[in-house]
């Protein structure tokens, strides 16, 4: 069977959690919004028809499988399409897990293993050797979503390849509030990739790659559809957003808090309950008709409260504390982690009233403790794709092409979602 539209490209944001990271996990909601940094999933022919290979570059990892060696046998009705169910199928991880003996690496494991439950899950047998080639403009582990950007290219890719949606049509003009089948399609399939990546995710972070904007998001128990909530008035926020460059996994810190929780359940209860209700007052205040000084005063303090119980939680780090520190004494606006902590990412909220010089020292001083900062838009664009439909598009998107790109700028500036005509579901 020939392949739906090789080459083409699929992408999707990473986010910044502002409010209720770890609670989300227990069914409370957080508020999250889109990045401009993007994930990109280059799908193109394999020269060997027999094959499927990875080139995921920004992990250092290239590898293939002989498709014909894959457990097609545990695969579900090849005929329908396929329906995410609420845990992942122990079956087939264990069919899956075969395949990925002698893959040390952690990050390279996790990565792996959620291409393939997903591509298993997603595509038939018949479909022709392929070459997946990831290249971000996130950085990995670091509290921004790299994972959940990457299952929802994974996800809306094989979707496609496996024909269970159609072509995105919209412009980023046409992008409306309003949920596509097959945008809760790719959203359904992504919350199955990060359980292969992280175990235990609350869905915040795939909602927000897939759909974009800003969100309050909730997770419900087990067979109740998560709540998203889009934000569409969502204030512009004066942020500084700082990666301590420390790395950390999220499946770790969230198996440490759940570990806190089982031990500690009344105490843990109410540190939860407490970020709930923080979280639900930040909401409020956001969707204010006038977010004036006032409105962001408190914010700032709710940035402040929450990271105080994330360090109760344990899941600060010393370098985040460092963050911190060097903003409290320049006295520029309150700093959180964001993310799942223990290294990875903070957020500054700046007052309005602070200096450009007084912020530029700042930067200055994060970059001397070798921190880096990004400088991002908050509530970007969803998933999208990009197909090859002419031929300097076409000569664009090669598999050479996307692992010589030496830095974010060339990625952005090359087939970035700013610079060509994408289109999004
Ligand atoms: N560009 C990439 N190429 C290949 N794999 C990636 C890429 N980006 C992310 N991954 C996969 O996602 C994993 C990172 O997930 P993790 O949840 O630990 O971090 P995060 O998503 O960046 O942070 P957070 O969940 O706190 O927002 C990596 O181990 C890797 O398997
Ligand atoms: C730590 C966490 O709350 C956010 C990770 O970005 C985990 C999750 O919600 O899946």
């Amino acid at each position: 069977m020939a392949s739906p539209a090789v080459p083409f490209v699929t992408s999707a944001p990473g986010k910044v959690i502002l409010f209720g990271e770890h609670s989300a996990v227990y069914n409370k909601p957080a508020i999250a919004a889109a990045l401009s940094l993007r994930t990109y999933l280059l799908v193109t022919k394999n020269p060997d028809p027999s094959l499927i290979s990875l080139e995921f570059k920004d992990i250092g990892f290239s590898h293939s499988w002989k498709k014909a060696d894959l457990p097609w046998h545990l695969k579900q009705d090849a005929n329908h399409k396929p329906t995410p169910s609420e845990e992942l199928d122990p079956e087939l991880v264990d069919g899956v897990s075969k395949h990925l003996t002698g893959l040390k690496d952690p990050l390279q494991y996790s990565a792996a293993y959620a291409f393939l439950f997903l591509y298993m899950s997603m595509c038939s047998k018949g479909l022709e050797g392929l070459v997946f080639t990831v290249r971000s403009t996130l950085p990995i582990g670091a509290g921004l979503g790299s994972s959940a950007s990457i299952s929802v290219c994974l996800a809306s890719a094989f979707a496609i390849l496996g024909k269970h949606i159609q072509n995105p049509s919209l412009k980023e003009s046409d992008i409306t509030a309003e949920d596509s089948e097959d945008c809760k399609f790719i959203d359904a399939w992504s919350f199955m990739g990060e359980k292969c990546l992280h175990g235990n995710p609350s869905g915040i972070d795939n909602a927000v790659a897939t759909h974009g904007g800003a969100v309050m998001f909730q997770r419900k128990e087990s067979s109740v559809p998560s709540v998203r909530t889009s934000m569409r008035n969502f204030p512009s926020l004066k942020l500084l957003l700082t990666n301590t460059k420390v790395p950390r996994r999220t499946a770790t810190l969230v198996g440490n808090v759940s570990s806190l929780v089982s031990d500690y359940p009344v105490t843990l209860g109410s540190i939860l309950d407490a970020m709930e209700s923080l979280t639900r007052e930040a909401y409020n205040l956001m969707l204010r008709p006038f977010f004036d000084e006032s409105a962001k005063s408190k914010l700032r303090e709710l940035v402040r409260i929450n990271h105080g119980l994330l360090v109760a939680l344990g899941v600060s780090h010393p370098s985040l504390e460092k963050i911190k520190q060097f903003s409290d004494e320049l006295a520029v606006g309150e700093t959180k982690l964001t993310g799942a902590g223990g290294g990875g990412c903070a957020i500054t909220l700046l007052k309005d009233s602070v200096e450009h010089s007084k912020i530029a020292k700042l930067v200055e001083m994060f970059e001397e403790a070798n921190f880096e900062c990004y400088e991002t838009m908050l509530g970007g664009k969803g998933v999208g794709m990009l197909v090859a439909n002419d031929a300097a598009i076409k000569e664009l998107l090669t598999v050479e092409n996307f692992i010589q790109f030496k830095n974010r700028k060339e990625i952005e500036d090359t087939i970035g979602t700013s610079t060509l005509e994408w289109r999004y579901w």
